[in-house]
């Protein structure tokens, strides 16, 4: 049963368009800009307070979530009479047994202008898988530092890998200044300080707050205890910083998801554009095959029936997700890219790639997995081990075999050469995940930095002599099983 004090609280909390106008809610909703970012630091540097401070200031906290909380602030709460924020957050049991963040959270709440999603990544070193989860979807970090320690090992491991997932913006947030008597002067040492480390690292825009999550310092409003800092509070920040990433649009990618081939007349090549944009008549080839042809009609999404399968655009670009016609008949199998033939990627099956490991089994370099890239799945290895980077001092190591959450350079070789775009380029096509091939367990996520072989000799692998029974065994698949959507070789 609640009292009645908390009913009162929890009301005020209530989004009142939900209850009244669901429909007008979610158009309200629909068409406002997403910015997906990421908290990371060390235990206890207040990431889950500042989330459960943005979550309630922006009204997004259910009333039975609150009332929740508030009860148990009394039972597991650090922060004596005021609401524990944390708590909000902190979704698991036995995570609020243990104190500290062990998965991610993603989190989602908007403001008049964006739409957000957060993920709340663990600090501890051991979790350096779920904080690379989280972060290779993001667009802004959040990085806090907690102002009476500055900068840890912890914020150098935490710095790298956003740099090294490719996030561009990252807010350094100083936080529990109410701690430090919101001291100029330690915000500027630690501003400082980790300007440094941005500019080793290379990371591309770096915005400095002064925090309190706990009270709700610069979080919505600026605060009246911070006179000397000039900037705009956190959340004021999220929503009208620019993360637009300029696209060329020659650099056309669609990964082939699905051949929709309801009868003889018609084949058509669906998926989500990964990047750029494509007209009708455009020149496209397929890799890895090499093959021309030129786009014959772009379908919306949605089922392809008979009715709306006239429903055809002349231009389509990323992200939207379409079917594509061809004019000829070429072979275009799921897996396959289709890009513009006047911008070709460079196609190899040897590749540079920085890999972060996921398994407790070690990577053994010579191991076959399976390699997920988009919509194709490749068997493959890592061949060599170039170095491993120690994330907190980014010193380079020489190793036999990679332990869970280690990160490391390698070299990838694969039975078939792809499409491949670095990562800095194309976040999408230049990123792939490991599958164990007995347990199907993902136990590895990587980032292609570049080709490491000369083209030469992918086309000799591509131009393989097949054995008579070879074809006899490829005819037999491709006849009994369509299924499997097995190549002619
Ligand atoms: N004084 C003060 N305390 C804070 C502030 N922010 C967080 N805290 C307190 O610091 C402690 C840790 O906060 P959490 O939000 O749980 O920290 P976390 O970073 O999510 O920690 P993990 O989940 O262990 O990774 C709690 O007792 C908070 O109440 C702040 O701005 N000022």
């Amino acid at each position: 049963m609640r009292t009645e004090e908390e009913t009162n609280i929890t009301n005020d909390h209530r989004l009142s368009t939900i209850d009244s106008d669901i429909i007008g809610y979610l158009k309200e909703h629909e068409n406002k800009d997403m910015l997906r970012f990421l908290t990371c630091g060390s235990v206890d540097d207040g990431k889950s307070t500042l989330i459960g401070r943005m979550l309630y200031d922006s009204k997004m906290i259910f009333d039975d979530q609150l009332a929740a909380v508030k009860g148990e602030s009394k039972k597991y709460g650090t922060t004596g009479e005021k609401i524990d924020m944390a708590l909000l957050v902190d979704g698991l049991q036995s995570e609020r047994e243990q104190g500290i963040t062990i998965d991610v959270a993603y989190r989602f709440f908007a403001t008049e202008r964006r739409k957000f999603i957060i993920a709340d990544t663990p600090g501890h070193e051991q979790y350096t898988r779920n904080m690379v989860t989280g972060a290779s979807t993001a667009d802004v970090a959040i990085i806090l530092i907690d102002a009476r320690k500055g900068i840890l090992t912890q914020t150098r491991r935490h710095s790298y890998i956003v740099n090294l997932l490719g996030i561009e913006h990252v807010i350094v947030a100083i936080n529990k200044m109410d701690l430090v008597d919101f001291s100029q002067e330690i915000f500027n040492e630690i501003k400082a300080s980790y300007s440094e480390l941005a500019e080793e690292l290379g990371i591309k825009y770096t915005y400095y707050l002064p925090l309190s999550a706990l009270d709700g310092d610069n979080v919505v409003d600026k605060s009246e205890k911070t006179p000397w800092y000039e900037g705009k509070p956190l959340l004021e920040l999220l929503d009208t910083m620019d993360i637009s990433q300029k696209q060329r649009t020659e650099d056309f990618r669609f990964p082939v998801q699905y051949i929709n081939r309801p009868n003889l007349d018609f084949r058509g090549f669906c998926g989500t554009i990964a990047a750029g944009s494509v007209k009708v008549g455009d020149e496209i080839t397929v890799l890895p095959s090499g093959k021309t042809t030129k786009v014959k009609n772009i379908i919306n999404a949605g089922d392809i029936t008979e009715a709306n399968r006239e429903v055809v655009t002349e231009e389509a670009y990323a992200p939207m997700a379409v079917t594509i016609t061809t004019e000829d008949e070429v072979d275009i199998s799921r897996g396959n890219m289709i890009v513009h033939t006047k911008n070709l990627p460079r196609v190899s099956n040897s590749l540079k790639v920085m890999l972060v490991w996921m398994d407790e089994t070690p990577m053994e370099p010579g191991t076959t997995y399976d390699i997920k890239r988009a919509t194709s799945v490749v068997t493959g290895n890592f061949e060599h081990i170039n170095y491993k980077v120690d994330v907190n001092t980014y010193e380079r190591e020489q190793i036999g075999k990679l332990g869970l959450n280690d990160i490391a350079s390698c070299k990838m070789v694969l039975t078939q050469p792809i499409a491949a775009d670095a990562y800095k380029e194309n976040r999408l096509t230049g990123s792939f995940i490991v599958i164990d091939r007995i347990t199907n367990n993902t136990v590895g996520a990587g980032m292609i930095i570049g080709v490491s072989r000369r083209e030469e000799d992918v086309k000799k692998l591509s131009a393989r002599e097949y054995t008579d029974a070879e074809r006899a065994l490829n005819q037999y698949i491709r006849e009994n099983f369509p299924e499997w959507e097995c190549k002619k070789c």
